[in-house]
C-alpha cells in the first residue's frame, strides 16, 4: 500500500531594501527591492514547474514576507487560496541591532568574528534587548489583536523564537492543515523561522545549526508521512540557486558594504 505523502513548501521571503544595503531588519516593516521582486517571481516558476498546488499561504506580518508569497500566487494562478498572516512567522527580533549596519556591529565587536557569527549564528546568541522603558518603533497596530502583548520580543535568540514558533507550527500548519485537510502547504517567511524549521524537522543539534544558512527566494521542499516524520531529506527546487545565496548570507557583515 503506498503511504500518502505531504508537501511541505517553505521559503525565505526575496532579498529586501536592507537585506540589499546590509542592515539587520528583524521586526522592522521593510520592503522588497527590486531584485527580491525578482527573486519572488522566479520562486513562483519553480513552483510551477514543479507541478506544485499550494492550498493555503501562510506569511509574517511583515510586507517582505506578504509581498514574496502575493508574487507567487500570482504567478502559479492560485491568488485565490486561503492565506493566514501570524506574528509567529514573523523574523528573529534584532534587539537594539535592527535598523543597524552589519558591518558596523561587526566593527563594534572589535571584528572578533567567532563574537559576531555567534549573535547571529548561535542556537542562543542573542542581540540586545530594548530596554522595556523604551518605545520599540517595530511593534505598530498590526499586533494590535494579540491580547497579551507582554509575549512580544524586544530582542531573540534561536532558542526564544523556536519557544513562540514550534506550538503554532505543530498545532496550526502540520496538525490541522497539512495532516486533517490533506492540503498542500506553502510557508514563506524569513530566515531565522526557516532555519528553526529545518532544525526541529531534521531533529539538527544546537551546535550543527550555527551553520546552516538559508537563501532568500529558494523554495525548500519537504515531504512528510502521516506521522509528521521526513519520508527523505529535504531539497531546494534550485540547488545552484541555493548555494550561492547561502554562501553570501554566511558572509554578511564581515566586509564593508560596496557603495550601492
Ligand atoms: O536582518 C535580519 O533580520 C536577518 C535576516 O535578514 O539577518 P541575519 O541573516 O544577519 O540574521
Amino acid at each position: 500500500m503506498s503511504q500518502t505523502v505531504h508537501k511541505l513548501i517553505i521559503l525565505r521571503h526575496g532579498e529586501s531594501q536592507w537585506n540589499h544595503e546590509n542592515k539587520f531588519c528583524g521586526w522592522i516593516d521593510i520592503n522588497l527591492s527590486e531584485k527580491g521582486k525578482a527573486e519572488a517571481l522566479n520562486a513562483g516558476k519553480l513552483i510551477f514547474e514543479n507541478g506544485l498546488k499550494p492550498d493555503i499561504l501562510y506569511t509574517s506580518k511583515l510586507s517582505r514576507s506578504i509581498e514574496t508569497g502575493l508574487i507567487i500566487l500570482n504567478r502559479i494562478n492560485r491568488i485565490w487560496i486561503d492565506h493566514i498572516k501570524s506574528w509567529k512567522l514573523n523574523e528573529r527580533h534584532y534587539g537594539t541591532y535592527q535598523g543597524c549596519d552589519k558591518f558596523e556591529i561587526f566593527k563594534s565587536l572589535g571584528q572578533d568574528k567567532e563574537k559576531f557569527q555567534y549573535i547571529r549564528r548561535n542556537y542562543f546568541g542573542c542581540p540586545p534587548l530594548i530596554p522595556q522603558d523604551e518605545i520599540d518603533i517595530s511593534i505598530d497596530d498590526r499586533y494590535d489583536s494579540i491580547d497579551n502583548k507582554s509575549q512580544l520580543p524586544r530582542g531573540e535568540s534561536l532558542e526564544m523564537v523556536m519557544k513562540r514558533l514550534i506550538p503554532y507550527f505543530n498545532e496550526e500548519i502540520l496538525i490541522k492543515h497539512l495532516l486533517k485537510r490533506n492540503q498542500t502547504v506553502l510557508i514563506v517567511t524569513h530566515g531565522s523561522i526557516v532555519r528553526s524549521l529545518i532544525k526541529y524537522l531534521n531533529n539538527i543539534n544546537n551546535d550543527q545549526i550555527s551553520n546552516i544558512n538559508v537563501p532568500t527566494g529558494v523554495p525548500l521542499i519537504f515531504e512528510l508521512d502521516e506521522n509528521l516524520k521526513l519520508v527523505k531529506d529535504y531539497y531546494y527546487l534550485d540547488n545552484e540557486l541555493a548555494k550561492k545565496g547561502i554562501e553570501k548570507v554566511a558572509n554578511e557583515g564581515l566586509k564593508k558594504q560596496e557603495k550601492l
